[in-house]
Formats: structure tokens, C-alpha cells, sequence
């Protein structure tokens, strides 16, 4: 598909050189364990920041555990598919032409992304933001080389849920439109391997957001499907760079937010208490 690009989508000079020249990739083949350095620097303020990124499945969960987890760290969670959403609220041909690519469930160019991206890193930097949780970046291999040429990923968390589940909660999905949070009517009950029950309740919006639920246009079931394919053949070979380069931690989300969010902790090392007690100290 053709698209036109406008200058809406040039990103500021300093990042978009960084992310041009990141051409080569040079493999780095040691072995690599969870980076709890990484968080004991980050929590004692002497390192520049955490820089994850959240991987998996559309309808997985990535932006809401990449969220708790960057509020948690006090970081900032970038969520790719909201920075295009904000971006293509702004009338044009241009946008047009890419939320009718977006609702048949295809990637957008890596032009248009790296833009919105870099400008948004460049923004933070200038702000003073220290790291940062990325969900939705990288969904290709040559985005996740140029990411990993300009910036640098710590640590790639990839969640994991069975196919199935993720139709339905896709599908399930709401969003607030005043504050933009998501929300999820569907009732999940499925089994695991070995025949143990996993539910996962819907998280319902408070009496505030319910008359403002809205439904996003590529939730629908042929774009969920379609989402789920481009998956499988664009962005599970994402997993795969991280693996070889040993930063890969993979994640099975087994029941709702309840379970899953203590054993993400867990797995991570990270204790909540130690956080909440920093930011009332702070
Ligand atoms: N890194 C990316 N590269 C290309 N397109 C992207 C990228 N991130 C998001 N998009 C576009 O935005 C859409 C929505 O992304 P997102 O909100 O992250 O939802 P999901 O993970 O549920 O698919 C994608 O289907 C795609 O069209």
C-alpha cells in the first residue's frame, strides 16, 4: 500500500540519527541472567534507567502490566499503539489511509513508527525521564535491530496466553474515552495444561468511566485474527533476536490480574513494599 507520509511523522534530529544509524547489529552472545542490577541501581538513583520492553500477543496484557510496572518504578510506560491512536486523531489523508490499515490489523511502516517514537524519547530525555517500559515496540526484527543499535534494551518480557483466550479478551476489550483506560467485560475460564481451571474475571470500569466505554476499531473478530496472524509471522521472531542475545524473559500469564501481578513481581524480583514506602519517603 502507498502511503503519504507528512512531515508530522519526521521525528527530531537526534533521535531519528540514532535510529538511521543503526544499522549494523553486533551480536552479544553472553550470557545473561535477570537484570536485578538493573532495578537495585535504578531504585538507589544511579542509573540512567530501566529499559524494557513488553512483548506478546495483541489482547496478551502487555499495557497493563507494562503500566502497573512502570508506575510501580516510576517510569514511564510508552505504549506504541497509543502514541499512533494520538497521533491519528489529527485529520488527514495520511491518517486516514493508515487507521484503515491499522483496523484491518496490519502494521504500520517503520517510518511512521520510528518518528512517533524517537520524538517521543526525545521528549522524556528533554524532561528528565529516566527509562522507560515500551509496549507495542518492536513487532519486527528490523525494528527491534535499530532499537537495539540506538538505544539498548535491558530486558524483553514476553507474555504468553493461548490463542484462543486472546480473541476473547480482544474482543471483550473496552476503553474509556475520557480517561483512556482499558477495561474488559469478558468472563474467561479455560484450562491449563495438566487440567487445572484458570479463570479470569472481567475488569469492569467504575460507575464513572461506564456510559464512556468504547470499543477500538480493530478489536472486531477478523481483525483480531488477522493481528494474530501478522503476529505469528512478523513479531515472534522478535522473541527469538532477544533469546540469542540472552535478554528474554518468558512469561506464562496463567488467570487474571490477582495471580499474574505477584508473579510478575516475583519473577522479577521486585518487591512492591520496598516502592510504596520510596514514594511516600520521596
Ligand atoms: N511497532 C509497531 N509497528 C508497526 N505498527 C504498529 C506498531 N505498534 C503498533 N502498531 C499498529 O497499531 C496497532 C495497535 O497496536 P496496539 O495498540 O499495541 O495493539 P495490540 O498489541 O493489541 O495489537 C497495531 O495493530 C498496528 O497496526
Amino acid at each position: 500500500m502507498a502511503l503519504v507520509r507528512p512531515r508530522l511523522f519526521e521525528s527530531s534530529l537526534k533521535w531519528r540519527r540514532a535510529f538511521c544509524n543503526a544499522a549494523q547489529v553486533t551480536l552479544d552472545m553472553n550470557t545473561w541472567s535477570l537484570p536485578i542490577q538493573d532495578i537495585e541501581e535504578h531504585r538507589n538513583g544511579s542509573k540512567m534507567g530501566i529499559q524494557w520492553v513488553f512483548l506478546g500477543c495483541p489482547g496478551v496484557g502487555k499495557g497493563t502490566y507494562a503500566s502497573k510496572l512502570a508506575s510501580l518504578l516510576s517510569i514511564p510506560h510508552i505504549a506504541m499503539g497509543d502514541l499512533i491512536r494520538q497521533e491519528l486523531t489529527k485529520p488527514s489523508l495520511a491518517s486516514k489511509k493508515l487507521l484503515s490499515a491499522m483496523s484491518q490489523g496490519q502494521l504500520l511502516p517503520d517510518d511512521v513508527v520510528l518518528g512517533l517514537l524517537s520524538r517521543r524519547l526525545e521528549m522524556g530525555a528533554s524532561n528528565g525521564e529516566k527509562g522507560f517500559i515500551l509496549d507495542g515496540f518492536p513487532r519486527t526484527t528490523s525494528q527491534a535491530e535499530i532499537l537495539e543499535q540506538a538505544i539498548g534494551i535491558d530486558m524483553a518480557v514476553n507474555l504468553k496466553l493461548t490463542k484462543d483466550i486472546l480473541v476473547t479478551k480482544c474482543l471483550g476489550r473496552r476503553i474509556c474515552h475520557q480517561c483512556k483506560k482499558n477495561f474488559n467485560i469478558a468472563t474467561i475460564e479455560f484450562e491449563v495444561d495438566g487440567g487445572s481451571k484458570v479463570s479470569m474475571p472481567p475488569l469492569l470500569p467504575p460507575p464513572a468511566c461506564a456510559s464512556k466505554m468504547t470499543i477500538r476499531a480493530d478489536d472486531t473478530e477478523d481483525a483480531v485474527r488477522e493481528r494474530l496472524r501478522v503476529y505469528a509471522e512478523e513479531s515472534k521472531p522478535v522473541e527469538d533476536f532477544y533469546r540469542l542475545r540472552g535478554k528474554l524473559l518468558d512469561f506464562e500469564v496463567i488467570g487474571g490480574i490477582p495471580e499474574t501481578w505477584p508473579r510478575l513481581l516475583d519473577v522479577l524480583n521486585l518487591d512492591e513494599r520496598d516502592y510504596t514506602l520510596q514514594k511516600m519517603v520521596a
